[in-house]
């Protein structure tokens, strides 16, 4: 399928690294000396900068800006999209029917992970568009459709912003290690390891058996859980996918 990329961001270039193994990518950016170096990477993709009447007529378009450029960039689009998919965070569908031209439109939220053909994607919008965009989004991860744009909302501050979450816990867990006096690589390497297998458990198993079945009496595990718990880390998760779900609607009301 061809599938043109607006925005020539982070989450753009994790698209199309991710896409371009079964798809045919085009990415279109205001950047040209940053897609010249994107393509350098990617030399089977195509670059095109912006132009001010970009015609999208009949494209199916991975919309990647970011929120606030919505109106900027959509003021350049001219033409009728196929299907118009946005991995805008919060801005809602209606935005999107009043601002840019297409016969179908969905909002998604894939993750980083979509570089490595690993993002956990949730997606909502037209029913008409619904088998075109979770082909796209399968090939590239695990896609879940959902029904409403509040559940994309909270998806966005899970799997979209998890990842962030999860680094600052690998980060958190290999200081640790350093502190208590293992080199710096091997704190790395091991928790590496340690977010790999631990991820294949929690395919099979509920986090609380997972972390009864680690948890000797008297042991390591419950002296350490003990600090996060006194440290409110659970609480903490918890607010951060709170916060990030009230950012989400914030964004959609602007
Ligand atoms: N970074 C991530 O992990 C994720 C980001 N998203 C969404 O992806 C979108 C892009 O985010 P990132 O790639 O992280 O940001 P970024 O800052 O790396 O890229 C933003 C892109 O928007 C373009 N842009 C901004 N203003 C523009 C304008 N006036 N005219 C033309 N182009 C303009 C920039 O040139 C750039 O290509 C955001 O809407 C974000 O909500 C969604 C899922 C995950
Ligand atoms: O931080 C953000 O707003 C974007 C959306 C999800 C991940 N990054």
């Amino acid at each position: 399928m061809k599938l043109t990329l607006i925005g020539n961001g982070i989450m753009a270039q994790s698209l199309a690294r991710g896409l371009i193994k079964n798809h045919e990518i085009e990415i279109i950016g205001r950047d040209i000396e940053k897609l010249k170096v994107i393509q350098e990477k990617m030399p089977q993709i195509t670059i095109k900068a912006l132009d001010d009447q970009e015609d999208i007529t009949g494209k199916n378009i991975l919309f990647c800006v970011k929120p606030y450029a919505l109106q900027s960039v959509s003021a350049r689009l001219v033409g009728n999209a196929n299907v118009l998919l946005s991995i805008l965070a919060g801005t809602k569908l209606e935005s999107l029917r009043k601002q840019i031209k297409a016969k179908h439109y969905i909002r998604t939220m894939p993750n980083i992970a979509a570089s490595v053909q690993n993002s956990m994607t949730t997606i909502t919008g037209d029913n008409e568009a619904k088998i075109i965009a979770m082909e796209i989004f399968s090939s590239i991860g695990q896609a879940i459709w959902v029904n409403t744009e509040t559940q994309l909302d909270i998806a966005t501050a899970i799997a979209g912003s998890g990842p962030a979450y999860l680094a600052l816990v690998a980060e958190a867990l290999a200081d640790g290690a350093v502190k208590a006096g293992l080199e710096r690589h091997l704190s790395m390497q091991l928790v590496q390891g340690l977010f790999s297998g631990t991820s294949s458990l929690l395919k099979h198993s509920h986090p609380a058996i997972l972390k009864d079945s680690v948890m000797s009496p008297g042991g390591t595990t419950a002296a350490g859980y003990a600090e996060l718990e006194k440290a409110g880390v659970r609480n903490a998760m918890i607010s951060a996918v709170e916060a990030a779900f009230e950012k989400a609607i914030e964004l959609g009301k602007k």
